[in-house]
């Protein structure tokens, strides 16, 4: 079983335990984006991580929790419109009393991403004076919004700035005069602030069965499909305890 496990892991295949308990399960591809996605934050003067309203815990992931949290972050708790607003509330008084920036959205109303868009601005402002470009980026697991939170982005800063200032050459790295293009969305002058345009797909952690249950039944379509295997492999392995 150990060998098996092993050829699992250097495929970079679904790998398990064969006692039970956490399940591995974290494709080669899945690997490279992950390298890409840290790479892309080291670009960004904010990151705002999306998460489900409704399991902000479930829906993080936990080995980038280090590289994030060391950022500038904002937690975007979003389907509010579907959570339970006691519950929701306290979530984002446990998120308060650790200090962590926290605001539950819906991002499909562009009052609520307007919010959202100005709390950003408030805290890059007050951090940051005499940057002329700051970036903000957008990361999260499968399924908690970010498409919807970017298109809804998107509509706030085509009505704010003209399309011609939407990809911006903006200067980064650390050494001064290395520029990269940088496609985002304008949504403030002096500083400029953008949003990136692509957001960073997190890979979902599984640590055990009920986190993959939460994520599986949170999502409309696909969910239990998505989780199936992992969850199949939770419960044929033992990883049910
Ligand atoms: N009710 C409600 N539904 C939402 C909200 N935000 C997103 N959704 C829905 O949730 C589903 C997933 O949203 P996406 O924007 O595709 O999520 P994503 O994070 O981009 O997902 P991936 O492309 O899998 O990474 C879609 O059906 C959205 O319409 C929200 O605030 N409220």
């Amino acid at each position: 079983m150990r060998g098996l496990t092993r050829a699992a892991k250097r495929a970079g295949e679904m790998a398990f335990n064969a006692g039970g308990g956490a399940v591995n399960w974290f494709p080669g591809h899945m690997a490279a984006a992950s390298r890409a996605i840290r790479d892309r934050l080291k670009l960004a003067d904010l990151v705002i991580e999306v998460r489900d309203a409704r399991i902000p815990l479930s829906s993080a992931n936990e080995d980038l929790q280090p590289v994030l949290s060391a950022k500038r972050r904002i937690l975007a708790l979003n389907k509010k419109d579907l959570a339970n607003p006691n519950i929701m509330n306290r979530w984002l008084n446990h998120f308060e009393s650790c200090k962590q920036d926290c605001i539950s959205i819906n991002a499909h109303s562009s009052s609520s991403v307007n919010q959202l868009l100005g709390f950003a601005e408030l805290k890059l402002k007050e951090a940051i004076s005499k940057e002329p470009t700051l970036l903000i980026m957008l990361v999260g697991v499968p399924n908690v919004g970010k498409s919807a939170l970017i298109n809804s982005i998107h509509r706030i800063a085509t009505s704010r700035f003209p399309a011609k200032d939407k990809n911006k050459r903006a200067t980064v790295g650390p050494l001064p005069g290395v520029t990269q293009d940088i496609a985002g969305y304008k949504i403030a002058t002096q500083p400029s602030i953008y949003v990136l345009d692509t957001p960073g797909v997190l890979v979902p952690s599984i640590p055990d069965m009920e986190t993959g249950l939460k994520l599986a039944l949170t999502e409309k379509k696909s969910g239990v499909k998505r989780y199936a295997a992992v969850i199949k492999k939770t419960i044929h392995y033992g990883g049910l305890g």
